[in-house]
C-alpha cells in the first residue's frame, strides 16, 4: 500500500489550490477526482455561466453606448465558445499536467476507510497518507416539489443542465432567488426565454441589503422577468414536451424547463468519515479556523459550508497548503465579496445594515446615485444607472459593509473589501486618489457623505 504525504479528494478550485502548492513544495501527493479535474466551477458553474452571460451583456452594453446599434447574437457561436471554455467536458490535459508535476492521479470515487494513519480507498485500491484534504464541493438541492422526481433532466435542470444547455428554452420556470436563479434567470430572459422566477423568500437575493434587492427587482422588471415572491412551487407534472407547475398560491405556470436555483448541499457525507468518528454538521465538514477537521484531516471549499464561492475555496486551499507545510494560518471571512454577475452587476461585501445593528455596531450609512455624481457612468452609457451604498461603524470610523449595483461592479467592489477587511480608517480612504473617470470615485463621495 503506497504511503503519501497528502491525498486530496475532489479537484475543484479548492482541491486544485492545495494540490498545486503541495506539489510545488516537492510533496508526494495523490489527487482523486471522480468526474473532471476542475470541478463544478470549471465545467458546470462559474466558468460556463460567466461565459454565457457575457454576450447578452455585451449586446445590451452596445445598445446603451452612444452611436451603436444592437449587435446580432449568434447562439451557436456562443455555445461553441462555452464548449471550448468547458474543454468539451474533457480533462485529459489536466490529468497529464498533474502527472507531469509528479502527482499520482486517481480518477475514481474516494472513501476514507481508516485513520491513524488516514487510509483512503479508490475503486478497490488503498493508500495511506499523513494528510487527507477533503474538497468534494456541493450539489444542487432538489426542493420538495410533488412530481419533480418523475420528470427527467431534459425538463428539470440543475446548474449542470442549465450551464451546458444546447437550445434556449421558450419558457423557463426558475425556482429560487439567490445568485444561481438571478444570473440564470436574467441570462435566459435576455436570450429570449419567457422567464418566471418563484422565490420562497420575500425578496430576490434575500441575504443582501434590502436596497440592493429593490434594484435587482427593478432590473428584472426591465428585463421582462415575472417574479413571484414569498411563493413556492407545490407540484409539477409533464405537459406535452414541457411541464405545468402549480404554485402554493394556486397559480399555474407552463414552462419548457424548470431550473433549480434553490441552494446547494455540501458533499461531506458518503465519504465514510462518520463511520470513523468524524462528526458532520449535517452534510458539511466542520472546520476550525485552520480548516482542520481532525489531526491530519482538512477540508476546503463548499464542503465546509462557509461561503460557497470559488475565491473562498481557493483562499482556504492556500491556507491548508501552508498549514500542511508547517505554517499556522488562520481563516478570516471578513470582507469576502459576493458578486452576482447580472447586467448591471451586483455585489455586497461585509455586513448588511441589519447584521451590523445585530452586532451592536453604531451604524451610519450613505448612498450614492452614481449617475448623479460621477462622470464615468456618462462616458460609459447614454442613460446610465448605478448605486453604491456604504455602511460604517461610527465609533471606530471604519467601513463594515458596502453594496453596489452598476457596470463592472465585480472589478471595483474589492476596494471596499480591502477597506473592510483591513479596517482602513474612513479618513484615510477619503485621502486616497481614485483615478478619473472611474466608478471607484463613487467611494469618495459616499464616504464624504457619512455622518461620522
Ligand atoms: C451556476 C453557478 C455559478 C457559480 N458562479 C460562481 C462565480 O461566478 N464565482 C464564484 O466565486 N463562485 C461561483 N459559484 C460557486 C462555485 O462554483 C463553488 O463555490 C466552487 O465550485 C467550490 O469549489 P470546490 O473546490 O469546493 O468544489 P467543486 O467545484 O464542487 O469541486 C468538487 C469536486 O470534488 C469531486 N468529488 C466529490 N466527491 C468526490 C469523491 N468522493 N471522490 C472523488 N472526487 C469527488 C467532484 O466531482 C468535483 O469535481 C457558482 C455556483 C453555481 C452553481
Ligand atoms: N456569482 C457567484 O459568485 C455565484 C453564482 C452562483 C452561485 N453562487 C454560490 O452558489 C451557492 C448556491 O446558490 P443558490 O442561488 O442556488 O443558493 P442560495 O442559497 O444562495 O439561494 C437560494 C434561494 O432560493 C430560495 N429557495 C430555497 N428553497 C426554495 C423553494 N423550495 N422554492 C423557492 N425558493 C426557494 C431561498 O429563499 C434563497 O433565496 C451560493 O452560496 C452562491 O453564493 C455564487
Amino acid at each position: 500500500m503506497e504511503h503519501l504525504d497528502a491525498i486530496v479528494i475532489g479537484m475543484g478550485p479548492g482541491g486544485e489550490t492545495v494540490a498545486g502548492r503541495l506539489l510545488d513544495a516537492g510533496k508526494r501527493v495523490a489527487v482523486v477526482e471522480r468526474e473532471l479535474i476542475g470541478g463544478e466551477c470549471g465545467y458546470y458553474a462559474c466558468v460556463p455561466s460567466k461565459t454565457l452571460i457575457r454576450s447578452p451583456e455585451a449586446r445590451q452594453s452596445a445598445v446603451e453606448a452612444a452611436g451603436l446599434d444592437r449587435p446580432g447574437l449568434d447562439w451557436p457561436a456562443l455555445r461553441a465558445h462555452r464548449d471550448r471554455m468547458i474543454r468539451h467536458l474533457d480533462d485529459s490535459a489536466q490529468v497529464e499536467g498533474y502527472e507531469e508535476q509528479g502527482a499520482l492521479v486517481l480518477k475514481g470515487t474516494a472513501r476514507v476507510v481508516g485513520r491513524d494513519p488516514w487510509r483512503v480507498a479508490v475503486d478497490g485500491d488503498e493508500y495511506t497518507a499523513d494528510h487527507v484534504v477533503v474538497a468534494t464541493g456541493s450539489e444542487a438541492v432538489r426542493p420538495p416539489i410533488d412530481g419533480l422526481d418523475a420528470l427527467g433532466p431534459d425538463v428539470v435542470w440543475t446548474n449542470r443542465e442549465a450551464t451546458t444547455l444546447t437550445e434556449i428554452p421558450g419558457r423557463a420556470l426558475v425556482v429560487g432567488g439567490g445568485a444561481v436563479a438571478v444570473e440564470l434567470g436574467q441570462f435566459l430572459a435576455r436570450m429570449g426565454s419567457r422567464v418566471t422566477v418563484v422565490q420562497r423568500g420575500d425578496r430576490l437575493l434575500d441575504r443582501e441589503d434590502p436596497r440592493l434587492c429593490e434594484l435587482v427587482s427593478e432590473q428584472f422588471d426591465r428585463d421582462g422577468v415575472t417574479v413571484h415572491l414569498g411563493a413556492q412551487v407545490a407540484s409539477a407534472v409533464a405537459d406535452g414536451d414541457g411541464v405545468v407547475a402549480t404554485l402554493d398560491t394556486g397559480e399555474r405556470v407552463h414552462a419548457d424547463v424548470i431550473v433549480l436555483g434553490s441552494g446547494r448541499r455540501p458533499r461531506g457525507d458518503g465519504l465514510g468519515l462518520a463511520e470513523l468518528g468524524v462528526g458532520l454538521d449535517r452534510t458539511a465538514l466542520p472546520v476550525d479556523d485552520r480548516c482542520a477537521v481532525a489531526p491530519g484531516l482538512w477540508a476546503v471549499g463548499d464542503v465546509t459550508a462557509r461561503l460557497m464561492f470559488t475565491h473562498v475555496a481557493k483562499y482556504q486551499g492556500r491556507l491548508v497548503a501552508a498549514n500542511i507545510l508547517g505554517g499556522d494560518r488562520r481563516a478570516r471571512y471578513t470582507g469576502v465579496p459576493r458578486v452576482v454577475f447580472t447586467h448591471p452587476e451586483i455585489a455586497g461585501v461585509g455586513m448588511t445594515v441589519e447584521q451590523a445593528r445585530d452586532q451592536g455596531v453604531d451604524v451610519v450609512t450613505a448612498e450614492v446615485d452614481l449617475a448623479a455624481s460621477l462622470a464615468r457612468p456618462w462616458t460609459h452609457a447614454t442613460d446610465p444607472r448605478g448605486t453604491l451604498g456604504v455602511i460604517a461603524d461610527r465609533e471606530h470610523g471604519v467601513l463594515v459593509g458596502a453594496w453596489a449595483f452598476g457596470p463592472m461592479v465585480s472589478e471595483w467592489i474589492n476596494t471596499a473589501a480591502v477597506a473592510i477587511r483591513s479596517r482602513i480608517p474612513v479618513r484615510d480612504l477619503i485621502d486616497s486618489t481614485p483615478q478619473f473617470p472611474t466608478f471607484n470615485e463613487g467611494y469618495l463621495i459616499a464616504l464624504e457623505r457619512l455622518d461620522l
